[in-house]
């Protein structure tokens, strides 16, 4: 869940729209592609662009210049729509949920759970609705966004966008239709990290999921999110097992901050008083967590760094793991376990670095997925340990054999 921090009309005109001037990427075909606005900084056009037939006619819309939305319609989900069949249970359920929406005192609605889910359960998936490149918000006025955004609403078919208009407005609910379309953007947007393949590395996305969007904030959350950008679709696994009429819930935050960080953040970007159990508890556990927190911070240049003058070590990785399942940060287990390994292998201990490994990956499937590069490399690991790049890798640096890596090599 995001916040952003934001910073000439051409109604109906198109720089590169029919494929004109958008480089080398396809054209697709549109069910809308307006209204347009020139960007006030550079010279691009930004505009709207709408496929109401995206995700078996769910739709999906793109607040960016033509050849961004050119550049995504490239991807698995649009161009093989069955690989994206089913993921959506949200607005036209197929079978048995495993949640419903109630209302929770002090939060307005939230999901509660209507079964067992087991840990590492799929709880649920929604294909991008609104789309907003985060260039928009530094190129164009406010008065003018918001135009493209309630344009986007708009144009998506009517159940989709019936579902995106019910979402909270936190506490405003009187806001004339262009602003509300904004405070609804503004609460309940994720932030989503460019692809590898892009070119504008530099702008990220901001992205409403309207079923995922009604999960409220725990800072010690019970169900964590990753975004696969080939189908364009953002998962919510199970961290652990949840009960029936237990809340389903999600951090909006880096849950890695000392309480005082995580109140101030959640109260200046979300408008809320945070009162889960961990922002709650008494004075001395809330020391004892804030100092885990200030530990498990300071572990991680060592272990990142592969360095002679690392510390890192197996024991550093130990109290690693040790110190996340303390603090129940379930979305940190598979790095911890991720780094066991590799000091497990980088001191040729390849039995304790696979079972390492085998953690990280069962971990990372449920909290960053199976297209993560970290699930990729352990699972490179267990096949062969001996021949993993990380094999012997802190004994020979200890011992000065080999040239002296970059971190990032
Ligand atoms: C993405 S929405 C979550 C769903 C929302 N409760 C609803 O009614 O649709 C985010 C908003 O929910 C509320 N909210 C989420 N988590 C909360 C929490 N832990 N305590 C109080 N309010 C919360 C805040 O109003 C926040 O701006």
């Amino acid at each position: 869940m995001a916040s952003r921090s934001r910073t000439a009309l051409v109604d109906g005109g198109r720089a590169c729209g029919n494929g004109t001037g958008c480089g080398h990427v396809p054209d697709h075909t549109w069910t809308h592609s307006t209204p347009c606005f020139k960007g006030t900084i550079s010279d691009i056009e930004i505009c709207t662009f709408t496929d109401a037939n995206f995700a078996q006619g769910r739709g999906a819309s793109f607040v960016m210049t033509a050849k961004r939305a050119s550049y995504l319609a490239t991807h698995s989900g649009f161009v093989n729509p069955e690989i994206i069949k089913g993921v959506n249970e949200d607005l036209e359920p197929t079978g048995p949920a495993k949640y419903e929406m109630r209302e929770f005192p002090g939060k307005g609605m939230g999901l509660v759970a209507t079964d067992h889910i087991r840990r590492g359960d799929l709880i649920m998936g929604n294909t991008v609705s609104l789309m907003i490149d985060y260039k928009v918000f530094s190129e164009l006025p406010k008065e003018q966004y918001i135009q493209l955004e309630a344009a986007a609403f708009d144009h998506l078919p009517g159940p989709h966008r019936s579902a995106l208009l019910k979402l909270s407005t936190h506490e405003e609910t009187d806001l004339p239709y262009a602003a509300r379309v904004d405070k609804i953007t503004a609460t309940n947007a994720f932030d989503i990290n460019p692809d590898h393949n892009d070119e504008d590395q530099d702008y990220a996305f901001f992205v409403v999921f309207p079923g995922i969007a009604r999960m409220n904030h725990d800072c010690r959350a019970n169900a964590d999110y990753y975004y696969d950008h080939d189908t364009m679709t953002q998962y919510i696994h199970a961290m652990r097992p949840i009960s029936p009429g237990e809340e389903i819930t999600i951090s909006y935050i880096n849950p890695k901050m000392r309480r005082a960080d995580r109140m101030e953040r959640l109260k200046r970007l979300w408008g809320f008083d945070c009162a889960c159990h961990l922002c709650t508890q008494g004075r001395a556990q809330a020391e004892a967590s804030d100092e885990r927190i200030d530990q498990i911070k300071e572990l991680y240049p060592d272990l990142r760094s592969f360095q002679s003058s690392s510390r890192a070590s197996p024991q550093m990785a130990e109290l690693l793991i040790s110190l996340a399942e303390q603090e129940m940060l379930g979305g940190t287990m598979y790095e911890a376990y991720t780094f066991a390994a590799l000091e497990y292998n980088g001191i040729g201990d390849a039995w304790t670095a696979t079972k390492y490994a085998r953690l990280a990956i069962e971990w990372g499937l449920t909290t960053v997925g199976e297209k993560d590069g970290d699930v990729n490399d352990m699972k490179e690991l267990v096949v062969d340990p001996w021949k993993h790049w990380s094999w012997m890798l802190r004994t020979r640096k200890k011992n000065g054999w080999g040239k002296e890596p970059a971190d990032d090599e």
